[in-house]
């Protein structure tokens, strides 16, 4: 059966963006089905028109990338969720799906999917692990199958080291700063063969 993985993000400047279309070409070459949804967005236009790079990001995807559904949760036999840290916690775009899925929580609907996550900050310390755990947390109440990528490839030093998931800090221009496609490309793998094994 082929495994079907659901890559949502949410990304105001693209670096999510550009993480989770690494994370679906991996997915793909190794066979899966996969969507790439995005988070929808939440914020006022006039907020957005502010920041030149968030409304030229929003312009691109907006009618590229289908928005998330709660439907997709369902659909995945796995998740990798990708988000920007805001404070050290989710942006409100991702917390705002993770709440449309109280239906399917209840009903006990996303037990056993298997999830992993990607985060990014301006700062090397500005929030990424924090980030990624706190979506984590929302998973254990899921009764998803946390994948972390842990040490399991070089991949992840080259990146900067984070074991909790592939994470990245961006300059001032939106540029990253750490080669962390490798460690996506490998966590996507990883995931993907959690998730295939589970699925068997
Ligand atoms: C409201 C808000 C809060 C943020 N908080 C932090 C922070 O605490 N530390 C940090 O390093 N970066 C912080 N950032 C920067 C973002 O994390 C950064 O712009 C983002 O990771 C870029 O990802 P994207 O291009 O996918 O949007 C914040 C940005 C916003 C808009």
């Amino acid at each position: 059966m082929t495994t079907k993985l659901a890559i949502i993000y949410y990304s105001s400047t693209g670096t999510n963006y550009q993480m989770a279309k690494w994370a679906k070409d991996e997915a793909e070459k190794q066979g899966a089905e996969v969507k790439l949804v995005r988070a929808p967005e939440l914020a006022p236009m006039e907020a957005i028109e502010q920041n030149p790079a968030w409304k030229e990001h929003f312009e691109a995807t907006k009618d590229v990338v289908p928005e998330a559904k709660v439907d997709d949760l369902e659909w995945a036999d796995a998740f990798i969720i990708s988000a920007p840290t805001r404070f050290g916690n989710v942006p409100a775009q991702i917390k705002q799906f993770f709440d449309m899925a109280g239906g399917l929580w209840a009903q006990g609907k996303l037990v056993n999917k298997v999830a992993s996550a990607m985060s990014s900050a301006q700062n090397p310390h500005g929030g990424q692990e924090a980030t990624i755990l706190n979506i984590y947390t929302t998973m254990y109440h899921w009764g998803a199958i946390v994948v972390s990528p842990g040490y399991s490839d070089d991949a992840i030093f080259a990146a900067g080291g984070n074991p909790y998931g592939t994470s990245v800090s961006v300059d001032g221009e939106g540029n990253m700063k750490e080669d962390v496609e490798g460690a996506v490309r490998h966590q996507a793998k990883r995931t993907l063969e959690v998730a295939t094994k589970l699925n068997q």
